[in-house]
């Protein structure tokens, strides 16, 4: 593509030099990654700026910079307000507007993201289409699965990965958006035809400011959704049981569909039973319902299945397939996932890392366990420090023995992340194990016939972080191993 033809995705900017006749062989944002040809684009991190790296991509064969200043290189630098929110039009521009050529889903929230994901998939594969996927655990194109290194990875990476997806014929897509992606501009230029919320409650406030800030950000994938006078129809998918729904329903120009359980959503679910095996509901919509029988547990799950059946329903797909995708759906890797090894008592690995999470997991749990419950669990390091005394309460509040343990402790003090919980609770009121393979054989060890642990927070993970290290690590693996032990 030659750049002046790159460029028509921006319609302001100002260069330093001519950019006739300039041949682009790719767009990269890491000047190591540089190859002849590349036009290099200058992203102010959270680590480092990448403007101070414009002269290494030069003398690695970049032909143009995209850049908010001027530089001292010698190929021409192409000067935008903000190169975060640039990369992403060009990104979108260069793999020919990918998200167009097929049916693209978003879901935010602070919990059941990737759950929803995972639900919306089963039904689109059940309605015999070809999907993509994109979140926390995988990018799946097909049956093809691929590593990710962000719930919602940058532009680049999504951009050409949507083309990848529309060379492969995906005919609907369906992806995780985190408030940090909102924020940063990494889906600007994805042509949403569904956005989808599930919830908002406390997160990441150690990068938003504040839970305004939190839920700004979260409205931008609904704001995004274009002008409904001018495009094809796009639908928002809300919550109408979360308190921000209004909020939300009023960031969009867009058709808005709802769904719930306790208000009168379009979409509802009726007659609703939950016990230790699953859940039992009728999904009510308005021109239908159906019976629903699904192995996930929790009242939660429902709230999730109601967002895909929602999105699925509004993009016409028969109550018939979206049953039976239910039905079949084993559940998410390391949500909610019972481990057994023989035992005769209950062992769930979650990855609640949130008060709310918490509080939901251990509610469920609560309703059916017949005898005592052990909870194992930590707060991730460099992040939202104030929802580790608000995550110790909840876990003491509902477990008979809570233990604190090390997350991913990141570049912190285990030990001080674990102060940080303790100030949420009473003295007495739980027990410490810093080292987490250690708390899991204490949970497991005490435990008697039909009791539960629940070990939270790491889900799928199948490492530890901990001081620049990541290091193995799957609490699936400790717990199968502390059975064991406890069996013998
Ligand atoms: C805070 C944050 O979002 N950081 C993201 C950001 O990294 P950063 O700002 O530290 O980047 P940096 O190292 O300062 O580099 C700045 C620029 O200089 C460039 N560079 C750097 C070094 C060099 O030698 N040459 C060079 O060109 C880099 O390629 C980059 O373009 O850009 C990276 C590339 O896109 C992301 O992978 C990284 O996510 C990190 C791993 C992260 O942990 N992010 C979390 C907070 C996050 O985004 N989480 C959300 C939500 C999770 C959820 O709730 O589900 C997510 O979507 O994952
Ligand atoms: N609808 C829900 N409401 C409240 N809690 C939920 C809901 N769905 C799932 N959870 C809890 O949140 C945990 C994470 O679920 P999931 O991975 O689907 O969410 P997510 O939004 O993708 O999280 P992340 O922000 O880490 O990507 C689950 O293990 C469960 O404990
Ligand atoms: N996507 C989440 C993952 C948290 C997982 C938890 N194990 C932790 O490390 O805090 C986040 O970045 O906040
Ligand atoms: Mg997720």
């Amino acid at each position: 593509m030659k750049l002046t033809n790159l460029i028509k995705a921006l319609r302001v900017y100002r260069t330093t030099k001519s950019i006739e006749h300039i041949d682009v062989t790719g767009l990269e944002m890491d000047s190591r990654a540089v190859q002849r040809g590349n036009v290099f684009i200058c992203i102010n991190g959270y680590t480092v700026d990448g403007h101070d790296f414009a002269k290494q991509a030069e003398e690695k064969g970049a032909t143009a910079i995209v850049a908010e200043r001027p530089l001292p290189v010698s190929i021409p630098v192409i000067i935008v307000n903000d190169s975060q929110r640039a990369m992403s039009k060009l990104a979108n521009h260069y793999f020919n507007n990918p998200t167009q050529q097929f049916r693209l889903i978003g879901v935010t929230g602070t919990n059941g993201k990737t759950t929803t994901s995972y639900l919306i998939d089963s039904i689109f594969q059940t309605s015999q289409q070809q999907t993509g996927l994109i979140g926390t655990i995988q990018m799946k194109i097909g049956n093809e699965e691929y590593e990710v290194k962000n719930t919602t990875p940058d532009s680049l990476f999504l951009q050409k990965n949507f083309a990848k997806m529309a060379e492969q014929k995906v005919d609907t897509a369906v992806m995780e958006v985190s408030s940090h992606a909102l924020d940063l501009g990494r889906v600007h230029g994805c042509d949403f035809d569904v956005a989808v919320f599930t919830n908002l409650s406390q997160d990441h406030l150690d990068f938003h400011k504040d839970m305004d800030d939190y839920l700004r950000a979260k409205s931008l994938l609904f704001s995004q959704l274009g002008n409904a006078y001018k495009s094809n129809v796009k639908y928002a998918v809300l919550n109408q049981d979360d308190p921000h729904y209004t909020s939300l329903m009023k960031s969009t120009a867009q058709e808005v569909i709802t769904y719930g359980i306790d208000s009168h959503a379009d979409i509802t679910a009726q007659q609703l039973y939950v016990t230790a095996q699953g859940t039992t509901f009728m999904l009510t919509t308005p021109d239908g319902e159906i019976e629903v029988k699904s192995s996930l547990i929790g009242r939660f799950s429902v709230y999730n299945m109601l967002a895909a059946a929602s999105a699925a329903w509004i993009s016409g797909i028969s109550l018939e397939t979206i049953k039976q995708a239910f039905e079949n759906t084993p559940g998410v890797s390391g949500r909610f996932e019972p481990i057994l090894s023989g035992q005769d008592f209950g062992v769930i690995v979650d990855y609640a890392h949130t008060p709310d999470s918490l509080e939901n997991v251990l509610q469920t749990i609560k309703s059916f366990a017949t005898k005592r419950i052990f909870v194992v669990v930590g707060c991730g390091g460099d992040r939202d420090k104030k929802k580790r005394p608000l995550m110790a309460q909840v876990a003491v509040k509902y477990a008979d023995q809570a233990i604190f343990t090390s997350d991913n402790p990141r570049s912190e003090d285990p030990a001080s992340i674990i102060a940080d919980m303790e100030a949420g609770v009473e003295e007495g009121s739980y027990i410490v194990i810093q080292d987490r393979k250690e708390a899991i054989h204490k949970a497991i060890e005490q435990a008697d016939s039909s009791d539960v642990v629940l070990i939270a927070g790491k889900g799928h993970e199948t490492y530890q972080e901990i001081n620049g290290q990541t290091l193995h690590f799957d609490d699936r693996e400790v717990a199968r191993e502390s059975i064991l032990a406890h069996n013998q």
